[in-house]
């Protein structure tokens, strides 16, 4: 029998099989690899895209990488303050944070946005488990303080990292879990918030940001991705709309300093990671729909890319 007595059948699903393939030498380098994503207050705030957002984080996870998910909240933390009557005051980018604040934080992040965020990614099986940097000793932090026009200034129970402490997350991880974590950690000092009022004392309110690059650095993480609500670094902002699509640790500390508020705890995170083991740190656009599937398994990068500073011999991560 000849071809042309029989030929193939004609199987309309074939494009499909190709884009699986085309994914596969991603797929083989990426397995195993832990992942840190953070979600960011702007880009969390469409119902769709949440919903995509978890379909990307199940799919890595079914691909055989690691994913951690470090969301924020800082849209949601806003309203809910003026909800209560209560004020909404940053400084360098960093929420002021009072005692009372810091409940009104805590309730947010803990209560209602990694909730949510849990239970999209639980519709999809029993994968999800929540918790904040105050649990099991992951995160400890100590008191920061802002710097406006050169002067610092106290803002209140806002807190750098520390130390971390990884075990809970990889033993969620090792279990094929995805760890979904608030950006709450407790003090580094154990007699803080033993005082007689005790009030927002014990923890502190951490940069989602500076979280996600702390642990990412911690877990010696492969890539740390920071989806947010624009399309990556722009060179000039607000100016012109042209991204940096890559840059080296050292070409992004000598940018650092001309960065407006809400990218600065980004792009310290970004560097602070790739000093410290992270293969890439990235920024993506969390508006476009499954754009970590696109980071992740396709050539197109989408996005600004941060690399560590090349090493003689060294091949492009
Ligand atoms: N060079 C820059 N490139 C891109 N965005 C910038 C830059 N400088 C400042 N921004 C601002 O940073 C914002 C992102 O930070 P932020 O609002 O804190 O995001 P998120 O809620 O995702 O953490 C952008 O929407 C933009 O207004
Ligand atoms: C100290 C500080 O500013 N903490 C942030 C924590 C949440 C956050 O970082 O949320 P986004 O990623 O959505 O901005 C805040 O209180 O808003």
């Amino acid at each position: 029998m000849t071809d042309s007595v029989h030929p193939t059948r004609r199987h309309t699903a074939l494009p499909k099989a190709r884009t699986l393939i085309e994914a596969l030498p991603w797929l083989t380098r990426h397995n195993g690899k832990t992942v840190v994503i953070k979600f960011g207050g702007n880009a969390m705030v469409d119902q769709e895209l949440k919903a995509a957002f978890a379909q990307d984080v199940v799919f890595l996870r079914q691909a055989g990488l690691r994913p951690v998910v470090v969301h924020g909240g800082g849209p949601q933390i806003s309203a809910q303050l003026t909800r209560l009557g209560l004020e909404s005051e940053f400084k360098a980018g960093l929420r002021v944070t009072t005692p009372e604040t810091m409940d009104v934080v805590r309730m947010v992040l803990a209560g209602q946005v990694q909730r949510e965020l849990v239970n999209l990614l639980n519709r999809h099986g029993p994968l999800a488990v929540g918790m904040t940097g105050e649990d099991a000793h992951l995160m400890a932090a100590t008191k920061r303080y802002a710097r406006v026009d050169g002067e610092v200034v106290d803002i209140g129970r806002v807190g750098d990292i520390d130390s971390i402490e990884t075990g809970a997350v990889r033993a969620l991880l090792d279990d094929g879990r995805i760890p979904v974590i608030s950006s709450i950690a407790r003090s580094a000092d154990p007699s803080d918030g033993e005082d007689a009022a005790g009030e927002g004392g014990g923890v502190f309110n951490v940069n989602a940001d500076t979280a996600a690059a702390a642990l990412a650095a911690a877990l010696g993480a492969e890539t740390l991705m920071v989806l947010t609500d624009v399309e990556g670094l722009y060179a000039d902002w607000p100016d012109s709309d042209e991204v940096i699509s890559e840059l080296t640790a050292t070409e992004l500390e000598k940018l650092l300093p001309e960065l407006a508020s809400g990218m600065v705890p980004k792009m310290e995170g970004c560097l602070h990671a790739v000093r410290n083991g992270v293969r890439t740190a990235r920024v993506l656009d969390g508006r476009v729909p499954h754009s970590i599937l696109l980071e992740i398994f396709t050539d197109e990068g989408i996005g600004t890319m941060v690399v560590p500073d090349k090493r003689e011999g060294e091949p492009t991560p």
